[in-house]
């Protein structure tokens, strides 16, 4: 694991000195993934190194401990054990389970004796619309349930009104609140409106003390997008470059294919190098990306597609 991010004092200054280029972010961001052609070992590699980096999400409102349980048992197990034999891996696990604040109870029970952690989401997921002090006091329940992250909201109406004082403020409040558990700031850059509200909210999170700055909650219309990620992305390298410390991304919501996970880990690695392409630093926040990243592993490995039902992972 990395070293936490401990924050700075609010510092404005580094807010003044945003400047976003939008068509040059587009651009980079298109150019970066047709680029990149990974032959069939190394797609291997990276499919099964993305894997290590999934949340594996369940927020559903009909979930149950049930539901938890199974997806418990997928992080435990994401690829088949035949598959991975054929290739001589072991150990694999997802990089955490994410589900909601009366879930982390049941998730811990069905990972207990894994070092898989559990990330609740709190803060009034997804819209954050509620009083601080519920706010924190949510944090405070999911961590006394045995929460090992925290996936907050950020307040839209603060960004969007350019109340960046107020905002780091609220976000010191819950990373404070969230103690020892690691603290995963989620924009919900789809509703940002612009990506130099995206690149100012990512340097509050930051210097609020998040440990990973998140993109979106999975419930926007517009959720990770790769010119979002590539802002936050060159955030988070003028913040190590202003401070030292080294802060990790979670590209969530609407990542369903194993395309996906390649491009993402591709801009991590072009944007930022190797360390960042592990869970310590980079996690994929998604419900239903590990089936079809485990059906290209099987005809990579097989040189033919599986039936759906003969997968592990649904
Ligand atoms: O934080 C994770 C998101 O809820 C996942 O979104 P998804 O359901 O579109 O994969």
């Amino acid at each position: 694991m990395a070293a936490r991010n401990p924050g700075t004092d609010f510092r404005p200054d580094w807010l003044e000195a945003v400047r976003i280029n939008t068509p040059a972010t587009e651009r980079r961001a298109a150019n970066l993934t047709t680029r990149r052609s990974l032959k069939k070992n190394w797609q291997i590699a990276w499919l099964l190194n993305a894997v290590s980096c999934i949340d594996l999400t369940t927020l559903s409102g009909d979930d149950t401990e049930n539901r938890v349980a199974r997806l418990c048992a997928k992080a435990r197990q994401p690829i088949a054990p035949e598959l991975l034999e054929e290739i001589g891996v072991t150990g694999l696990t997802t990089g955490a389970v994410c589900v909601y604040p009366t879930m982390v109870a049941a998730a811990k029970r069905a990972l207990a004796g894994t070092a898989i952690p559990v990330a609740s989401v709190a803060t009034g997921f997804p819209a954050g619309l509620m009083p601080l002090d519920l706010r924190l006091a949510e944090i405070r329940y999911a961590v006394d349930q045995g929460a090992d992250e925290i996936d907050i909201v950020i307040s839209r109406a603060l960004a969007l009104r350019g109340e960046w004082g107020a905002l780091y403020d609220e976000l010191r409040a819950m990373r404070e609140a969230c103690g020892p558990a690691r603290m995963k700031a989620i924009l919900a850059t789809g509703e940002l409106k612009t990506l130099q509200n995206v690149a100012k909210a990512s340097h509050v999170a930051m210097q609020a003390g998040a440990d990973y700055i998140k993109t979106s909650t999975g419930k926007e219309p517009v959720n990770a997008t790769l010119p979002v990620s590539l802002t936050m992305l060159r955030t988070i390298r003028d913040y190590q470059a202003l401070t030292g410390h080294k802060v990790g991304f979670k590209p969530a919501g609407g990542l369903k294919t194993a395309k996906d996970a390649l491009n993402w880990e591709v801009l991590m690695f072009e944007e930022l190098g190797r360390d960042w392409l592990a869970p310590g630093l980079f996690r994929i926040g998604a419900s239903s990306l590990l089936g079809d990243i485990e059906r290209q592993i099987h005809h990579n490995v097989t040189g033919r597609y599986a039936a759906a039902h003969r997968l592990a992972a649904g």
